[in-house]
């Protein structure tokens, strides 16, 4: 049977995950593959309400890490184990790197209690203790911020993530570095101040030199 593929796509709002996340579906599925497309925080009913709280609701930082990670453990559960168990390729746009960079480095909460979250919400029985339920590959979209909010200028109506300064995201890309800089051979990183196609050949190109894609 095919093993199960895991990959997240990561970078702050308006990197342009959105926009290449159909397009590797696309690829996959043309290999053969079945792929599940999904979303944090999101992805089951439950953790779609608690996104609709989190995006749009004020709250401290500990509600809002906790929230992130209540969504995600009802989603690693409900729709990620099952399907890298049926050995399908879960594409899903943000996973835990999101919490260490928006309510981490973004909001300045705690990264220990953040790494303890991560350690009991990502333990599941499919993978052998001490190990914990991590994505095979993060594709991150690294992106200034200033061009970031030119993208995504008069888009759509912000949320309350998207209605944040610059600064912040600032923050939020500099945490994105630090999670790549932690664990190097999970991250892609992928220059996404180039046009659509270049960004989408270095995607590609990424999960080809991996083995991947074939
Ligand atoms: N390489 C690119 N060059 C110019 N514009 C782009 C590029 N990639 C995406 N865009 C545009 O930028 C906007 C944001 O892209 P997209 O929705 O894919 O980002 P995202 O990372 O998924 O954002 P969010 O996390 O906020 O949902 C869209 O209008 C999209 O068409
Ligand atoms: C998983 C996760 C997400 N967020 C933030 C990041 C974005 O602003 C929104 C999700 O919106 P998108 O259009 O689907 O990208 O939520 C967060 O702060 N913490 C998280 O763990």
């Amino acid at each position: 049977m095919t093993r199960g593929l895991f990959i997240s796509f990561e970078g702050i709002d308006g990197a342009g995950k959105s926009t290449h996340i159909d397009a590797l579906a696309a690829a996959l599925r043309a290999r053969g593959r079945s792929v599940v497309l999904t979303r944090e925080p999101g992805g089951t009913p439950l953790a779609e309400k608690l996104r609709a709280l989190a995006l749009n609701d004020p709250m401290d930082p500990l509600t809002e890490a906790l929230l992130m990670f209540a969504a995600r453990r009802d989603h690693l559960l409900q729709v990620i184990e099952p399907a890298l168990a049926r050995g399908d390729a879960v594409l899903c746009d943000r996973f835990t790197d999101a919490t260490f960079a928006y309510q981490g480095a973004g909001r300045g909460f705690d990264l220990q209690v953040l790494a303890g979250l991560e350690r009991w919400v990502q333990t599941v029985p499919a993978v052998d203790a001490p190990g914990i339920r991590q994505p095979d590959l993060t594709v991150w979209f690294d992106l200034a911020p200033a061009v970031a909010a030119q993208r995504l200028a008069g888009a759509r109506v912000p949320d309350k993530f998207e209605s944040q300064p610059q600064a912040f995201f600032a923050r939020v890309a500099a945490g994105y570095g630090a999670r790549a800089a932690a664990d190097p051979g999970r991250f892609l990183r992928v220059d996404a101040d180039q046009p659509r196609e270049a960004v989408w050949r270095d995607v590609e190109a990424g999960l080809k030199q991996r083995g991947l894609l074939a």
